[in-house]
């Protein structure tokens, strides 16, 4: 592709120098740009990306797109915004792979690799081959790749859903965050449906308020048809949580055609009669294809939800009922969501990846359904990110639990012991006995104590990093995975 075909893409996009230089790759990290290539400079929230415009071209850039006219003799394309300008030409430069599958998005404060799984599941398991992409790993035809984040920037998407393309993927499963929707990562991006799980506290670092944070998810379900391609038909479907008070606000948003799932709401797609054990959880199903009895062998309500929006998406993928009912009974569960964690003791030990308000407050509630003993719940939160959610989860977790160990999580560049106290201030507002809790900054030694306190009967909660293989503090990563530590301890434990 040349230069000026490129420019072309951009609505009010400036164009200096020879447009008719050809472009091998597109890049938006000059440490990775080849000889060929145009170098897209971002201004980002720790660096500028303007910054290194000489260094890309010692590497071979061949031209560049910037935000302003810059001294170079690279030929150069200034547009307004170079982050949503990487949308589209990543979309442009790798033809529009999108439109090329059924695009499954999936949004919301919890539950979205949960749902991407289950919904992976079912499509695999009709032989329509699928992609998926998230907080865990991306995964395609027989390979994983890991994932630095939950959504991809658009030029590492496009070029992914590019080579999905090439072989062969017919529909891709994606968690789409908040962070994805406000820095456009997802623009241009094909979706035939956009599914909303909920919407609770998280993030407020970022999006400062609830209604903020709210009106950028509405953001996915308003550009959903935004984007009409000649290979797909152009119906598109916005599934909602009809239990989720932002579902209206975000029907108001949408042209797409809008499907409901829910419990507790009248709901196109709606479950009744939930049984939950510490073995799995059972529900009735009625859709408007049909009714069906469903054994999940993960456990919690909010399972259940999710389970409700997989069902949802796969029906309008015509997938049947009696399919999707085999698929989902089938799944053992997700990788550090409510995983047990069994290495011969007498108690349960649970890994989850709760690490918002409402997540903590789901995984207890359903531990606390099925704990014969004692709940002992180990949990910290993330540095570098919203602190008002600290005090919530600390209040959370005294209510109930027996016992609890407030730990660090990833606490990045923030002083650990800092935000411990921030959970703290949480517990003494609500005057939790200092009997009941314990502040212990080193993961493993509070993961240590509350497995040498448990007794036979009790659970052990270990939230916040679930499938995590690692423990970011300072700028060091460290292997860390609670898995491994809870059962090297409980190897360890003299009975
Ligand atoms: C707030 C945010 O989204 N930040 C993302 C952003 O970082 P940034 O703007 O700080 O980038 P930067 O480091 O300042 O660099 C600016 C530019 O200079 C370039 N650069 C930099 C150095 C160099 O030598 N050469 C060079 O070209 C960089 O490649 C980049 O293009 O762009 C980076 C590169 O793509 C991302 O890695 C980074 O994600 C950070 C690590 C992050 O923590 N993001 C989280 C908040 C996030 O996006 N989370 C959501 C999930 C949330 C949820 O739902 O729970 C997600 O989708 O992952
Ligand atoms: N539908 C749901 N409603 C509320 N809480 C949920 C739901 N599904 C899962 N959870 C809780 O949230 C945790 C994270 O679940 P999951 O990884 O599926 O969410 P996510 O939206 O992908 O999170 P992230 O934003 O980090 O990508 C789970 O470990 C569980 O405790
Ligand atoms: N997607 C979430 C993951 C949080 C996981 C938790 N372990 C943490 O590090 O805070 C975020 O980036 O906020
Ligand atoms: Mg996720």
């Amino acid at each position: 592709m040349k230069v000026n075909e490129l420019s072309a893409c951009l609505a009010a996009a400036q164009l200096y120098g020879d447009g008719d230089v050809e472009i091998t790759d597109l890049q938006a990290d000059s440490r990775r740009v080849k000889p060929g290539d145009l170098f897209i400079c971002l201004p980002g929230h720790t660096v500028d990306g303007h910054q290194y415009v000489t260094q890309a071209a010692a590497s071979g850039a061949v031209a560049i797109v910037c935000e302003r006219k810059l001294e170079t003799t690279l030929p150069q394309i200034v547009v307004d915004d170079s982050r949503f300008a990487m949308s589209v030409m990543s979309n442009a430069f790798f033809g529009s792979p999108s439109s090329k599958m059924r695009m499954i998005g999936v949004t919301g404060t919890n539950g979205k690799t949960t749902t991407t799984y289950l919904i992976e599941q079912i499509m695999q398991d009709q032989n329509i081959k699928t992609g998926l992409i998230g907080t865990i790993e991306m995964r395609y035809d027989g390979q994983n790749y890991p994932t630095s984040g939950t959504t991809p920037e658009s030029l590492e998407l496009q070029r992914s859903l590019h080579d999905m393309a090439a072989k062969g993927v017919q529909c891709c499963v994606m968690e789409v965050s908040s962070h994805a929707i406000q820095q456009g990562r997802v623009k241009g991006t094909d979706f035939r449906t956009a599914i909303f799980t909920n919407l609770s506290q998280d993030h407020l670092d970022y999006h400062h308020t609830m209604e903020e944070y709210r009106a950028v998810k509405g953001l996915f379900f308003s550009q959903l048809g935004n984007v009409i391609s000649p290979w797909k038909e152009e119906r598109k479907y916005a599934v909602l949580n009809a239990d989720d008070e932002a579902s209206a606000y975000f029907a108001t948003q949408t042209a797409a055609e809008v499907i409901t799932y829910g419990i507790d709401s009248d709901a196109n797609v709606r479950a009744s009669q939930i049984s939950i054990s510490a073995k799995g959880t059972f529900f009735h199903v009625r859709t408007f294809k049909g009714e069906a009895d469903i054994s999940l062998r993960m456990v919690g309500k909010f399972n259940v939800y999710n389970a409700l929006a997989a069902i949802t998406a796969a029906l309008l993928e015509d997938v049947s009922l009696a399919d999707i009912k085999t698929s989902l009974e089938s799944v053992a569960g997700v990788s550090g969501r409510v995983e047990s964690v069994d290495a011969g003791q007498e108690f349960a030990v649970i890994v989850d990846y709760a690490h918002t308000p409402d997540g903590l407050e789901n995984v207890l509630r359903t531990v606390c359904e099925f704990a014969v003993g004692r709940v002992l719940t180990v949990f910290g939160c993330g540095g570098d990110r919203d602190r008002t959610k600290r005090p919530l989860m600390g209040k959370i977790a005294a209510k109930y639990s027996s016992l609890v160990f407030v730990t660090s999580d990833n606490p990045r560049t923030e002083d650990p012991l800092l935000i411990l106290r921030d959970i703290e201030a949480g517990l003494e507002e609500d005057g939790v006995s200092h009997d009941q809790y314990e502040l212990i900054a080193d993961r493993r030694e509070a993961i240590r104590k509350a497995i040498e306190m448990a007794s036979p009967g009790d659970v052990v909660l270990i939230a916040g990093k679930g499938h995590e293989t690692y423990q970011l503090i300072g700028g060091v990563v460290h292997d860390f995975d609670d898995r491994v530590v809870a059962k090297e301890v409980i190897r360890g434990r003299s009975y």
